[in-house]
């Protein structure tokens, strides 16, 4: 009879015992092994339920994205992959746990809570990602708001990518939000389109969402164009009317919630930027004359624009106040940290409202505006925006073209109009 020696853990010795002891031990020690896995498994499942995410490993994905993985994703020509963006768009989701929240997308989940922001590298990597994606070096870039990503569409020979196959990039998780980046012709035009953008009710700090305003900016972008759908304040706007931005005030800005707090980089900006001027005067008169010149005359005005945090809507009083005391015309809760941070780093801007709702004042009135209408609004002006953002596109385009080079002092003299 052979023997084997079992190791008795309670008074240290060593027991002699027969094989087919052994050998049934062996087996009673996997099966109770596996036993203790599944209940383990249980248990987790019923105290953190899959609404939660593991943030070690959400942030380290995140973090650390699959650069190859981004590979998959890529593709050229983007009606297949712009539908199915579109429904992850809609399921999006931000969930949390204790430890972080996070925005969920898809397989995606990307942190929104109090994160440092990306570094000068960082965003100098996502920038060169996304070149190497195309042949196109854009000077334009287009950022498409609620309802707006149509314009997207306008582009040729384009190269769709998705923000969740974007290294460190957000997802987009509101509807009328596509979440991808387009990068193609328009009237043969390079230009960079972003199908989709961030807000702070989101959950993302205001950073984020104006970041990928700085890859644009690192991308070679030197114009960018800004869409978003807004509630009017003023009796003779009518929905579906386009209100060129004069100027802003930033609810959250003033709050304290720019999305340059931090340290700042010289290689983006000044540590204290002005905003005076932030929405060029030579591309507002453009537009005033484009919406004459295509029949848009009595549907294109000019405005302040006030970004308030949402999600919710303004109240008949805050709108009364809006209007009444701080003189704002339109009221939307994005843009802001977008432009802020193009002016931050010497983009020149170009900003409009489509007017997708008229803010109700009488605090007993029987209407009240909803997302659905926002979007069904935009998406009703898509032929006439088409139209004016095409020939804003061409009318930019001529004008950077004219200009002189970037180290010549001249050039801001010229793009300031000072
Ligand atoms: O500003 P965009 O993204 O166009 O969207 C606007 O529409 C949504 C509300 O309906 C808010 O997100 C508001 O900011
Ligand atoms: N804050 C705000 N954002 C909007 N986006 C579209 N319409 C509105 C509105 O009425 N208020």
């Amino acid at each position: 009879m052979s023997y084997r020696y079992r190791h008795n853990p309670n008074n240290n010795t060593v027991l002699p015992m027969t094989e087919d002891k052994f050998f049934i031990g062996v087996i009673v020690g996997f099966l109770a092994k596996c036993g203790a896995d599944f209940i383990d498994r249980i248990w987790t499942k019923m105290t953190k339920s899959d609404r939660f995410c593991d943030s070690s490993s959400d942030s380290s994905n995140n973090k650390g994205c699959n650069w190859n993985g981004c590979e998959r994703s890529h593709s050229t020509d983007s009606e297949t992959s712009c539908s199915s963006s579109e429904s992850l768009s809609s399921n999006g989701e931000v969930h949390g746990n204790d430890r972080e929240i996070v925005a969920i997308q898809g397989d995606k989940k990307t942190p929104v809570g109090e994160e440092s922001p990306l570094n000068y590298d960082e965003i100098k990597a996502i920038a060169d990602f996304l070149l190497s994606k195309t042949m196109y070096r854009c000077q334009i870039g287009i950022i498409c708001g609620s309802g707006l990503s149509e314009l997207g569409n306008l582009l040729e020979n384009r190269t769709t990518i998705h923000y969740e196959d974007i290294p460190h990039f957000p997802v987009s998780t509101v509807v009328g939000h596509k979440g991808q980046m387009v990068i193609g012709l328009l009237k043969n035009v390079p230009v960079v389109c972003m199908q989709g953008r961030f807000h702070p009710y989101e959950g993302y700090p205001t950073w984020k969402c104006a970041l990928p305003v700085r890859v644009l900016h690192l991308m070679g972008v030197k114009s960018l164009i800004i869409s978003n759908a807004a509630g009017s304040l003023m009796s003779d706007h009518r929905v579906g009317d386009i209100m060129i931005i004069k100027d802003h005030i930033s609810m959250p800005g003033l709050a304290g919630r720019s999305p340059l707090v931090g340290s700042n980089d010289n290689r983006f900006g000044t540590r204290f930027p002005s905003m005076q001027g932030a929405y060029n005067k030579k591309y507002r008169e453009y537009a005033l004359k484009i919406g004459e010149e295509i029949g848009l005359k009595d549907n294109i005005h000019e405005g302040v624009y006030c970004m308030n945090g949402g999600p919710v809507y303004e109240t008949p009083a805050e709108c009364r106040m809006l209007l009444n005391t701080l003189n704002i015309n339109a009221v939307g809760m994005s843009t802001v940290p977008e432009v802020v941070v193009a002016r931050h780093c010497g983009m020149l801007v170009f900003a409009f409202s489509l007017i997708s709702n008229k803010c109700v004042m009488d605090t007993d009135s029987e209407n009240s505006p909803n997302h659905a209408e926002v979007v069904a609004a935009c998406a009703s002006r898509k032929s006439d925006l088409k139209v004016f953002v095409e020939r804003m596109v061409l009318q930019i385009y001529n004008d950077l073209q004219s200009l002189p080079l970037e180290n010549d002092k001249s050039y801001w003299k010229l793009l300031l109009g000072k």
